[in-house]
């Protein structure tokens, strides 16, 4: 017979796994309690009855008394039976009990957050805050009562109108209970024609009833094989993914109308109480994202102590998990020490010929604004999606530095590298982006969205490199066309150096994080900029009026003119600070441990520095929560400048792009706003401005943008 290396590798392993049980057990009988033997696999499934497990449990009980050891497929689980035993864990000895054990299904969703699945000193805080709340809100006391007796009598009367017809009373049982708990966690309760209430009863009922069928078992015994397989077990997770969305939706029509005098359901306490912890805990604290340390450093005083005064200590590239997992810490953006500096100033140095804050980069952004504007001006007055126009534009002003060329708006495979640019910065702010930071390790083993970030950047990557290698074929050492060709420049020049950072993984990531840094930033805040400025046409108007009376029709418009437009000029400020791109920044780190505001800051530990907690820092800006230019304006209408406006970042690893995406955002929305008056297919009351996303970016809701010549 030939056995093949496989089969061998096969059989191997699964002699060293009946070995191992075997051991396992044996070794382990002495402390654990007692109980069938498992087979490897399979556990003890075969003592067990999918369909009557607690009648196979109390034979167990039998055999081998009131505390016994079972292994559910390959989970092992101590059982607890009869009085005398379950009061001695849960009452007696409460403190050693009190954890909850996992129930995968709900923890698929709840991921161990919630009064119910979290434990420890977060389970103590939500037991002790939860309990309290709904003492204030009638539990225990009188109003509870009466709540329960209006119900009582709805449920009566709907039962009157079934006129003694029989009826499946599932749903009237839940309607009456829920709608007890309803009144107190959303301020009302629910009709009992109320379709979507229903439907999210049905939901509840649902995942109960499949959490407690084969398949629900099944789960719990095979956790890390049934998350691979289709079934009925899935549909838990969608019930209460659906009840999670729901509430989730509820939270923000309560976060849009919270009046702290005025609280009106359990929610509203929730959102109150995290609000008195940011100024309970101060502007550095400790979170746990997941398995992930984090410090935090919020408001402006403290941002700018860490960023600005004590610059030092805290210019180091924290972990971005999703970029580092392509970038491995090279290039400029992400690498840290002695390579981060030399690139840095390579690359600032190299800019500068290129043009950077000077008169060419200039004289580029306009080319780009006219064609731009061009392109509009094919649309004909017709509604579109400005997303690609503005990531075009942008990114034609850094490649035609980066690459020596710019691309034609047709251009199919530029449109490609956007949209996959576009693509990774959604995902990496998305909720998938955030699991994958939390739970870097794991996560990199589990199919998903968040996979398609690394395959994004990476083509990202692999057409640099291509581009590199057309750059190699025609170098030119008297003909510098671009950052590429001087850095290929640079490699050479320090070939005889063996520890050089100047090698081709620092050209391949410089390149790709100027490329990146230097389209989606400035793009989504055109983008954001522009649905702002829908919501508010008479703002548009005084933009405009401006334009008119400094530049008029017959030039365009330069960076000259912004000192005579104090208006506009506020407005891009605004919409920068309003709009806050990069909510948590970009995180950094600390390469020793630090002292900080009477806290030591473990060395590694990642922390971030809070923008919108400089943004919208009350200290700094009158009523931070409305789009308001009277941030950046004084009492005589001339420009303001405000020490918090830090979109940018600050101190040593501030934004090194900051000088062209101003003098991009200036001239594309000039430029833009001088030929065409806006138009859009909603009413301008109808405009949501908040964000889509909240985790690395803030990104606008999609919108459709109507431009018509002036
Ligand atoms: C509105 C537009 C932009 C915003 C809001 C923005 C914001 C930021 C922020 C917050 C950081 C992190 C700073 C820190 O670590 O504390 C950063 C870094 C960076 N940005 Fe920008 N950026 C913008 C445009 C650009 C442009 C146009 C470029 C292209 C040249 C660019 C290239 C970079 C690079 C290379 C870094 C990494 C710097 C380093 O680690 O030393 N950014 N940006």
């Amino acid at each position: 017979m030939d056995i093949s290396g496989e089969g061998v590798l096969f059989l191997v392993l699964c002699i060293s796994c009946l070995v191992f049980l075997k051991w396992r057990t044996r070794h382990e009988k002495g402390k654990l309690p007692p109980g069938p033997t498992p087979l490897p696999i399979l556990g003890n499934m075969l003592q067990l009855d999918s369909r009557e497990v607690p009648k196979s449990m109390m034979a167990l009980y039998k055999k081998y008394g009131p505390v016994f050891t079972i292994y559910m497929g390959l989970r092992r689980v101590v059982v607890i039976c009869g009085y005398d035993a379950v009061k001695e864990a849960l009452i007696t000895r409460s403190e050693d009990f009190s954890e909850r054990g996992d129930l995968p299904s709900f923890d698929k969703v709840f991921r161990k957050h919630g009064v119910a699945f979290s434990n420890g000193e977060t389970w103590k805080q939500l037991r002790r805050f939860t309990l309290s709340t709904l003492r204030d809100f009638g539990f225990g006391k009188r109003s509870i009562e009466n709540r329960v007796q209006e119900e009582a009598k709805c449920l009566v009367e709907e039962f009157r109108k079934k006129k003694e017809m029989p009826f499946d009373p599932t749903f009237f049982f839940s309607q009456a209970t829920s709608n007890v708990i309803c009144s107190i966690v959303f301020g009302n309760r629910f009709d009992y024609e109320d379709k979507e209430f229903l439907t999210l009863l049905q939901m509840i009922n649902e995942s109960f009833q499949l959490s407690s069928s084969f398949w629900g078992q099944m789960y719990t015994s095979y956790t890390n094989i049934m998350d691979y397989l289709p079934g009925p077990h899935n549909k838990i997770f969608q019930c209460l993914q659906n009840l999670a969305d729901f509430i989730k939706e509820k939270v923000k029509q309560n976060q849009e109308t919270l009046d702290p005098d005025n609280l009106r359901d359990f929610i509203d306490c929730f959102l109150i109480k995290m609000q008195q912890l940011y100024k309970k805990y101060g502007p550095v604290f400790t979170i746990y994202m997941g398995l992930r340390r984090v410090v935090v450093i919020c408001g402006y005083d403290a941002v700018k102590e860490a960023l600005i005064t004590r610059s030092e200590d805290f210019s180091e590239r924290g972990d971005l998990p999703s970029f580092d997992k392509v970038f491995r810490k090279h290039g400029v953006a992400f690498s840290n020490g002695e390579t981060w500096k030399q690139l840095r100033r390579f690359t600032l140095s190299t800019l500068r010929d290129f043009g950077f804050g000077k008169r060419s980069i200039e004289n580029r952004v306009q080319e780009e604004a006219k064609c731009l504007v061009e392109e509009f001006r094919k649309k004909k007055e017709m509604p579109f999606d400005p997303t690609f126009f503005f990531s075009q534009a942008t990114s034609n002003v850094i490649c035609s530095i980066v690459f020596g060329n710019r691309f034609d708006y047709e251009d199919k495979e530029f449109l490609t590298l956007l949209q996959m640019i576009n693509e990774s910065f959604q995902l990496s702010s998305s909720f998938w982006g955030q699991m994958y930071t939390s739970y870097t390790n794991i996560m990199d083993y589990l199919p998903g969205p968040h996979n398609k970030i690394f395959q994004c950047l990476q083509n990202l990557a692999d057409f640099i490199k291509e581009k590199v290698k057309q750059n190699q074929e025609t170098l030119d050492p008297d003909n510098l066309r671009d950052f590429i060709d001087c850095f290929l420049i640079k490699m050479q020049q320090e070939k005889q150096n063996p520890v050089s950072e100047f090698h081709m993984l620092n050209l391949i990531f410089t390149t790709l994080s100027l490329f990146f840094g230097g389209t989606e930033t400035t793009s989504t805040t055109l983008r954001y900029g522009f649905l702002i400025l829908l919501k508010h046409p008479q703002i548009t108007e005084k933009i405009q009026k401006e334009i008119d009376l400094v530049i008029g029709q017959n030039r365009d418009p330069s960076m000259e003119d912004r000192k005579k437009m104090p208006y506009t000029d506020a407005v891009v400020h605004e919409i920068q600070r309003f709009s806050d791109l990069l909510p948590l920044g970009v995180p950094h780190t600390v390469a020793q441990d630090t002292q900080f505001r009477g806290y030591t800051i473990p060395k590694n530990t990642d922390v971030y520095p809070m923008l919108t907690s400089v943004l919208w820092d009350p200290k700094h800006f009158k009523d931070p929560k409305t789009f308001n230019p009277g941030n950046f304006l004084d009492e005589n209408g001339d420009f303001k400048k405000n020490d918090a406006f830090m979109p940018f970042s600050a101190g040593k690893r501030i934004c090194l792009g900051e000088g062209l995406a101003r003098t991009e955002l200036f001239l594309l929305l000039t430029n833009i706003l001088q030929n065409f008056t806006l138009k859009t297919t909603k009413d301008p009351k109808d405009i949501d401005i908040s964000p889509l996303f909240g985790a690395l970016g803030n990104l606008p809701r999609p919108y459709e943008l109507c431009l018509v010549p002036r």
